[in-house]
């Protein structure tokens, strides 16, 4: 396992929700952090077809077009009664060719599960997969999860993505209603933070 010893690093994302979060859950360990639009760094094709392989794709790309380590977040909500979908393409669900939707992806998640009449609750999980890449090639990945269930209607105007229709498991508020710092706490990107920093940051 490789340590990180620099002072600044990447986020591999154009996410602006996602590069907020991150940045909150580095801000601790004193890393200067850069995101990758201020490298003007264009956004890599995610092609593959697991979270793993799409969060190397991105930590890569801005590795070497930084020249600093770069940190990537491949993430998504899979739901049980869609057969994981829309897992890896969770963003591309929302895509209507003029950005993104989200209200209508979650509606298109909410409607396909009446469709299937599906049991409730509706479970579901989010998922994180974390890059940490380097220039020369090396690479440290983590896995992180939050277990709960889909609720419709949509709830809650913090978070981004699919937050307001997300129960964690054990809470009253969906990822959307909650204070961003509880969200931090328990989060599918909280659990693999943990696992990042234990490894390369402690
Ligand atoms: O690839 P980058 O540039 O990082 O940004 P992205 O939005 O395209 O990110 P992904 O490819 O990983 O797609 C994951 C989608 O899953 C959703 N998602 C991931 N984490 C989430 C969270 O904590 N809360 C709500 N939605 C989340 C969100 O809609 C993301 O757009
Ligand atoms: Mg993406």
């Amino acid at each position: 396992m490789r340590r990180f010893e620099g002072d600044k690093l990447v986020i591999a994302s154009h996410n602006a929700g996602k590069i907020r979060e991150i940045r909150a859950l580095l801000e601790p360990f004193g890393v200067e952090v850069a995101s990758a639009a201020d490298f003007g760094l264009d956004e890599p094709e995610e092609t593959e077809d697991s979270f793993a392989g799409n969060a190397r794709i991105k930590a890569h790309h801005a590795a070497k077009g930084s020249g600093l380590p770069a940190l990537s977040d491949d993430s998504g909500i899979t739901v049980d009664a869609l057969d994981g979908a829309p897992g890896v393409h969770t963003a591309d669900w929302a895509e209507t060719g003029n950005g993104r939707d989200f209200p209508m992806a979650m509606e298109k998640v909410w409607t396909l599960l009446e469709e299937r009449d599906a049991p409730t609750p509706r479970r579901a999980a989010f998922n994180c997969t974390l890059c940490l890449a380097w220039p020369d090639g090396h690479d440290e990945m983590f896995e992180g999860k939050v277990r709960g269930q889909v609720v419709w209607p949509m709830r809650g105007d913090q978070g981004f993505g699919f937050d307001p229709v997300f129960l964690p498991d054990g809470e009253t508020e969906t990822f959307g209603e909650m204070d961003p710092a509880r969200k931090h706490a328990m989060s599918h990107r909280a659990d693999a933070f943990r696992k990042l920093v234990h490894a390369c940051f402690a």
